[in-house]
């Protein structure tokens, strides 16, 4: 079986996951797209030699009846609406993080998603995807360390343009990280507090350049997450967890090491889209996957985005504060305690 996917914004993650359903996986074809910019839809219908309509909204085109499957890679602003009237639909959603952009907003699809009565949606936290996440989990998960006591990690990107302001290492970058450490270490957040560095000459008067993130969770994990967008050298996505037996790291990714006029040196990545490419295929391949053959997503659910959403929130809060903000989370509904997929 194909599954016959309508993508909501040909932006630039549009485009790559595009590119990967017409190109690198299977069992998925893109046969509907829209964007706000008219021009960009067309314009990946034509880059791609897409079989595809050009829809004017999301509206019309969740109401395509021959679309299984939408995807939502517009503005974060939009997502709520598009996810909502694809449930509606009884369509299956991939959204791009935020799944929206408060945590009332990811409330409103979690209840949703609940009356249509099972899982539709998948959110794109595609670290879960990547070989060196899932060794880590693995690692921890078998007991290898013991008890997790202290996570140290850090996200850092060569640099950014200046539409990204100080809020934004929390909703565009952070988000990642915690997505993927309550993952990690099946814990909850308790609190955050943030405290901001002397700020690298690289930034620009309304981005605080670095940030560091102190989360505390439920069991008293003790985590140090630093967003450092402007660190000039690499992209670079560091995480290491010590416990009460030893220490885990994730791995570092494979690049050739040279030795030469007396120097070791080998490559640091640059970009995003490389350091996750397997990691973004693999969540795709599976959400199709599932799909096809239990008729549900397996990977991040909405529940994750609604935990993201509010853990988000506290960040931005103590960004404004500079007090220790706390995390409060909903009970877990039965609807989305079932375990997730185990992937590698
Ligand atoms: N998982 C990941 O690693 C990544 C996730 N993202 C997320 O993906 C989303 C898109 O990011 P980019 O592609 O980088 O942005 P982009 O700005 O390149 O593309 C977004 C596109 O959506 C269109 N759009 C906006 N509102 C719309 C609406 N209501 N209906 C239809 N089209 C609409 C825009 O015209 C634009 O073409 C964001 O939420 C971002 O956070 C982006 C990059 C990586
Ligand atoms: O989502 C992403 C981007 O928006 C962000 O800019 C990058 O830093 C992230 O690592 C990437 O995964």
């Amino acid at each position: 079986m194909t599954i016959k996917i309508g993508v909501i914004g040909t932006g630039a993650i549009g485009r790559e996951h595009i590119n990967r359903i017409e190109n690198i996986l299977s069992g998925g074809e893109v046969k509907a797209v829209t964007d706000v910019n008219q021009e960009s839809a067309y314009k990946a219908v034509e880059d791609y030699n897409l079989d595809a309509t050009v829809y004017p909204d999301d509206i019309s085109l969740v109401g395509d009846e021959n679309i299984d499957a939408v995807f939502v890679t517009s503005w974060g602003p939009a997502h709520e609406q598009s996810v909502l009237i694809a449930i509606e639909a009884g369509k299956y959603v991939f959204c791009e993080k935020p799944l929206a952009t408060n945590a009332e907003g990811c409330l409103r699809i979690v209840e949703a998603e609940q009356k249509h009565g099972k899982r539709l949606v998948q959110v794109g936290f595609m670290r879960r995807y990547d070989e060196g996440y899932v060794q880590l989990k693995d690692a921890l998960d078998n007991n290898e360390i013991g008890n997790p006591l202290m996570i140290r990690c850090s996200h850092r990107n060569p640099a950014v343009d200046e539409n990204y302001k100080t809020n934004m290492a929390v909703t565009e970058t952070l988000i990642h990280e915690i997505d993927a450490l309550h993952w990690l270490i099946n814990d909850n957040y308790e609190s955050v507090r943030v405290d901001f560095p002397k700020k690298t000459k690289h930034s620009h008067a309304e981005l605080q350049d670095p940030q560091v993130f102190t989360l505390k969770t439920q069991s008293g994990v003790l985590i140090q997450a630093e967003v450092f967008v402007n660190c000039k050298y690499g992209y670079d996505i560091q995480c290491e967890v010590m416990g009460e037996e030893g220490i885990a790291k994730l791995p570092e990714v494979a690049s050739v090491v040279v030795r030469k006029e007396s120097k070791v040196s080998s490559n640091i990545l640059n970009d995003w889209k490389i350091r996750f490419m397997d990691a973004y295929n693999k969540e795709l391949q599976n959400f199709l996957d599932s799909i096809e053959k239990i008729g549900e997503p397996q990977g991040p659910t909405s529940w994750d985005g609604y935990i993201a959403a509010v853990t988000a929130d506290a960040c931005l809060q103590a960004q404004e504060s500079g007090e220790e903000v706390d995390i409060n989370l909903q009970d877990t509904p039965d609807f989305y305690k079932k375990e997730t997929a185990v992937w590698s």
